[in-house]
């Protein structure tokens, strides 16, 4: 039985995570370092986890570091047919249990899972993300431990939200919306490079009352183990969410064509979502409902300058955009249209700036800037590095050096073209590759619009500008060129709660991830009328006999 009765309870009104900033000789610093010590020397046995029970198949992969891929941090099982039909059987097998439960004890659940992160489980996780993913301790922090603690406790207070919203009733009637989950299983498939994404995928249509089947990044393995034990810690009932790692196509292709499958909630590239999505309007007779299909993707992220901009001001908010991460956020400045007049200055503030950027293993915190993922993403850019470097159309003007023999090490790079539609001022690269196309002055607009209609993506963009006309224009001309715009800002570092993260055209379905639009996508309202005292004949006042 689950009843909290006699009470109307109201979830904690949230706030963002602190930010820890793990300053040489700090208690947080020491923490860290010891969570990395643990982690290096430990190899984990990751198992499935389906209907709480682990399941090994003895097919596995390994997770190793990036910034040194001889060290092996775990071997995980993958999940073969019959492990995935197992795992969408538990998740439809357990709904009626977890839909029994009043939404406030499900938020509980997910509020203990965000105070253990924030409390017993920060360091280990962001050690986690650290090493196995090879983000340096800030970038590991704002991921792994606050933007994933922030989905949680935004989530929740954002479905109170949702089922507070009620319609009015007229005299005599009781009206109410009831947001129901949704009938089936949802899969839930997350990518690499953020913890706090491939936690919030499964965990906000359960927060709504639905059950899930989760399959991580086969290059993202291990922190999103470590999430689902916590949850596991927290309360989470056995099948709610079942863990399969193991690949894409093999998990997916039995997924998608379900026909109990209600929804995707996918982050990832475009090319995926977009085979998920032909996959199931292929199969579309065969569904119970129509799937939810929510997808956030891939970004060709810009940013714009004007010649009234502040040189110093770009020039950091390109050097974070562009290379945080090693560029590989989804939000990264990834092109730059500057005006010939700031050219000469930016361009050698930025190669002395880029010239102070230190990198290597994340456990030693002067590194900026670490590894890219793995050997496939290491080749990926490298390819677009070596295309730039033989063609007409670009010249390699900061950095290109690739050297995977220790870790998947690739340069900050910055490449100059005179085509505005070279490649990779259009083609996601996701690594750290900046294009600058160098405009003039008097074709501010016609270069706005050009950056408007050359690339497919439309996720994040900024405008840098002192001058307020230059800003609105560029509002006015990017209007659908992102969905995160930023004015003198870098297009990264979203924050939960204060700005809604996700983009339209090529780049998703924009149902805002940590917002109510995206909860609103896992429920299926039924409207409920009450008459307390119906009618008892059907003559209309008008019929009647004067
Ligand atoms: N818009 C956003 O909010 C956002 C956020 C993070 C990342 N991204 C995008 O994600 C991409 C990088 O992440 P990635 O390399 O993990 O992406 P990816 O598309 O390679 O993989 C994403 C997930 O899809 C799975 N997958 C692959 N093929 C599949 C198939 N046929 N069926 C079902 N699942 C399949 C993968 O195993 C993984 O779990 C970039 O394009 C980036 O822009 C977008
Ligand atoms: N929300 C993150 C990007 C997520 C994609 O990788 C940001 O705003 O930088």
């Amino acid at each position: 039985m689950h009843l909290i009765n006699n009470a109307v309870i109201q979830v904690p009104e949230p706030v963002n995570e602190p930010v820890y900033d793990y300053a040489p000789e700090s208690k947080e610093r020491e923490m860290i370092k010891s969570a990395l010590s643990e982690l290096s020397e430990k190899q984990l046995d990751i198992p499935l986890i389906i209907g709480g029970k682990e399941v090994r198949t003895g097919k596995t992969g390994e997770v190793v570091m990036p910034h040194d891929h001889k060290h092996l941090m775990a071997i995980y099982h993958k999940a073969g047919p019959d492990e995935v039909r197992l795992a969408i059987d538990t998740a439809l097998g357990v709904q009626k249990m977890w839909q029994s439960y009043r939404w406030e004890e499900r938020c509980a659940i997910f509020l203990k899972a965000a105070e253990l992160l924030s409390v017993k489980y920060r360091y280990k996780i962001n050690a986690g993300s650290m090493l196995s993913t090879s983000k340096n301790v800030y970038q590991a922090e704002i991921d792994a431990a606050c933007e994933l603690i922030d989905f949680l406790r935004f989530n929740v207070y954002f479905a109170q939200q949702i089922y507070r919203e009620q319609p009015v009733s007229s005299k005599g009637i009781w009206n109410f919306v009831q947001h129901r989950p949704l009938e089936g299983f949802v899969f839930a498939v997350t990518p690499f490079n953020f913890t706090a994404i491939a936690g919030n995928l499964p965990t906000a249509p359960a927060i709504m009352g639905n059950t899930v089947v989760w399959k991580p990044a086969s290059s993202c393995v291990y922190n999103p183990y470590l999430f689902m034990r916590i949850l596991e810690e927290a309360g989470l009932p056995p099948g709610v969410i079942n863990f399969v790692p193991g690949s894409g196509a093999s998990v997916g292709d039995i997924c998608l064509t379900d026909p109990n499958l209600a929804g995707i909630h996918f982050t990832g590239s475009t090319a995926v979502f977009q085979k998920m999505w032909k996959i199931i309007g292929e199969n579309i007779e065969s569904y119970k409902s129509y799937p939810r299909i929510v997808g956030e993707t891939g970004g060709k992220d810009f940013v714009f300058v004007h010649s009234s901009a502040d040189p110093d001001q770009l020039v950091t908010a390109l050097v974070r955009g562009a290379f945080e991460y090693q560029g590989q956020k989804c939000s990264a400045a990834s092109r730059a249209y500057i005006p010939k007049s700031l050219w000469p200055q930016t361009s050698k503030k930025l190669k002395n700036e880029i010239g102070r950027i230190k990198m290597g293993a994340t456990t030693d915190f002067r590194n900026f800037f670490n590894a890219v993922i793995d050997k496939n993403a290491f080749d990926t850019i490298k390819d677009f590095i070596d295309s730039a470097r033989k063609s007409n159309d670009s010249e390699i003007i900061i950095g290109g050096g690739c050297d995977d023999s220790v870790g998947y090490f690739i340069e900050p790079t910055v490449i100059l073209t005179e085509n505005p539609v070279y490649r990779t001022m259009v083609e996601e690269i996701f690594g750290p590759v900046l294009t600058i196309y160098v405009y003039d002055d008097e074709e501010f607009e016609k270069t706005l619009e050009l950056c408007d209609s050359s690339s497919a993506y439309g996720l994040t963009g900024a405008i840098f500008a002192t001058d307020r006309a230059a800003v609105s224009t560029a509002l006015a001309k990017l209007e659908h060129s992102a969905g995160n715009f930023y004015i003198n800002d870098k297009p990264t570092g979203a924050v939960v709660g204060q700005q809604p993260f996700g983009g339209g055209r090529a780049s998703g379905t924009n149902d805002k991830a940590g917002f109510y639009t995206n909860l609103m996508r896992w429920v299926s309202p039924r409207t409920v009328k009450e008459s307390f005292v119906p009618p008892t004949a059907f003559d209309y006042p008008f019929m009647m006999d004067e």
